[in-house]
């Protein structure tokens, strides 16, 4: 099962993505002739087309150009921004260690009055408003009006489109939403372009989508749309892609676009959860709490995410926890159909749920199902660090049979005086796992790490904040949380 990082049909977490997925070309179009973007919309679109950036300072020149936006400061979303340490560093000869990426997380729920949104803002929000009803017919004919428009794209995509679409929307309104709030925006698009990498998308691929995109929304929000809606629109989409272009253009000099990694072990824990090895074919430099995406060789072009189970290891191996799920195509494949010897591809890796090596607060975890893989990566990780700070996991899982990993867990609390591990059985437990929590403390000195369904995550936030654990002292990646805290 996919890490909730992702919009995911297999799972139905439908986490928002860091893949969002406007655009997934794994080959160059022939450039548009003349260098110009002939469209039925003509030269008012022009501007939608972002510049191709020397690969340096993305972000930087990307906050620089998003700055008259940031001015007018967050409209309705605050954000608790976790940035990790990232001195742990990698061996030398290996690319330099990545930065973590700062995800967008679950926004605080302000009382006080915001600051207002910026004229742009208010009106992608009420275009999105206007929308949102219909979202289902505004992504097919945005996919309609690409593939008419430039058919020579259609056999870059997955052959179903289903998840596709699904991502397409939820890119656009994480975007959309915060483009008031330069933090969660710039670390969401920077992220995404860095994950296009592997799908081959180039600078020039953006006007299409772009014209495409408001080509749609013009369609169907017309009882809101008119000059000024559109001008919105240009500029906003213009700032989306320069920062995700910059950020690509920044990550080429620094790693490739994807690894390939052959599986060297695969353990079927349960009839549908199994531990799988692969081995990149150079190195793979990564954070403990990270995760990656993933292409099998079963469903090519479809990707997910999921968080590596270990610290970043000296034999460079990675594993990964995968639980089938009905529908999982990629999931399903891997727990069923993978075996020593197939190659996967590998995307970068991504994600800020990493320890804070700076400071010796005590980690309260909580894992849930298969989201248990990365807070064992942070458990070693600290081991690693040979910090001796508090750890408590708290391990939720439906029976004692999902609890596929306990011995592992176990086995590390035996090691590790300062590691305490509770398996909470929700059919034994009388409360379910964030709030087995209220049960230990007190946790004032910890710093707080989730990873689960969804809804734990929902659930842990709100239980975490309870009990007096300020927002940012907690850590968990889904963008799907902040969509929906701001919805
Ligand atoms: N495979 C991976 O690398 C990772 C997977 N994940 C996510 O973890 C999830 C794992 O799925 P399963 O193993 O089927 O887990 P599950 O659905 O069986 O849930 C595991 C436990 O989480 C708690 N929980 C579930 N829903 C809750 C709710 N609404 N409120 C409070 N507590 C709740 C319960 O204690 C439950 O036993 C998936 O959503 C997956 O995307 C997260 C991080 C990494």
């Amino acid at each position: 099962m996919d890490a909730p990082t992702t919009t995911s049909a297999d799972n139905g977490t439908s986490g928002g993505s860091g893949e969002g997925g406007w655009f997934t070309p794994r080959r160059q179009p022939e450039p548009p002739a003349g260098g110009e973007q002939e469209t039925t919309e003509g030269s008012r679109l022009a501007a939608l087309r972002p510049v191709g950036r020397p690969a340096m300072n993305g972000g930087e020149a990307a906050q620089k150009r998003i700055s008259p936006v940031a001015e007018a400061g967050p409209a309705d979303v605050g954000t608790t921004e976790a940035r990790a340490d990232t001195a742990n560093a990698s061996p030398s000869d290996t690319p330099t260690p990545p930065q973590p990426d700062p995800q967008p997380r679950v926004p605080e729920q302000r009382s006080a009055p915001s600051q207002p949104a910026s004229p742009d803002a208010v009106r992608v929000r009420r275009t999105m408003a206007e929308v949102a009803p219909i979202a289902d017919k505004v992504t097919s004919y945005f996919y309609a009006l690409l593939f008419v428009r430039h058919p020579d794209l259609r056999p870059m995509f997955p052959a179903a489109m289903d998840t596709q679409r699904d991502r397409l929307l939820k890119a656009l309104l994480t975007a959309a939403e915060h483009i008031d709030n330069t933090d969660v925006l710039v670390a969401y698009l920077q992220n995404l372009g860095r994950g296009h990498r592997k799908y081959g998308t180039r600078p020039e691929h953006y006007p299409a989508v772009g014209e495409c995109l408001i080509g749609s929304l013009s369609r169907y929000a017309s009882a809101v749309w008119d000059e000024e809606t559109e001008a919105a629109w240009v500029r906003t989409y213009t700032t989306i892609s320069q920062i995700m272009i910059d950020a690509a253009a920044a990550d080429e000099l620094l790693a490739p676009a994807w690894w390939h990694a052959e599986v060297v072990s695969h353990d079927l824990r349960t009839s549908d959860v199994a531990v799988i090895t692969v081995r990149p074919d150079q190195p793979y430099p990564f954070l403990a709490g990270q995760y990656t995406s993933l292409e099998t060789p079963w469903w090519p072009r479809i990707w997910r995410h999921y968080s590596f189970a270990s610290a970043p290891r000296s034999d460079g191996l990675l594993s990964f926890h995968v639980k089938a799920v009905p529908a999982g195509w990629v999931s399903n494949a891997l727990v069923q159909h993978a075996r020593p010897g197939d190659i996967i591809r590998l995307g970068p890796p991504a994600g800020s749920m990493t320890v804070d090596h700076t400071t010796d607060s005590g980690l309260l975890c909580l894992g849930g199902g298969t989201g248990i893989a990365p807070i064992k990566a942070l458990v070693e990780d600290v081991a690693e660090h040979g910090e001796r700070r508090p750890v408590e996991v708290f391990y939720g899982a439906r029976t004692d049979h999902d609890l596929y990993d306990i011995d592992t867990m176990l086995r590390l609390q035996q090691i590790h005086p300062w590691l305490a591990v509770r398996p909470i059985v929700d059919q034994q437990a009388h409360v379910q796992l964030p709030d087995a929590i209220r049960e230990y403390g007190p946790w004032n000195e910890f710093d707080a790490y989730l990873s689960g369904p969804p809804g734990m995550i929902r659930s842990g936030v709100h239980t975490l904040r309870d009990i007096g654990i300020p927002s940012e002292r907690i850590r968990h990646d889904s963008v799907e949380e902040l969509v929906a805290a701001v919805n």
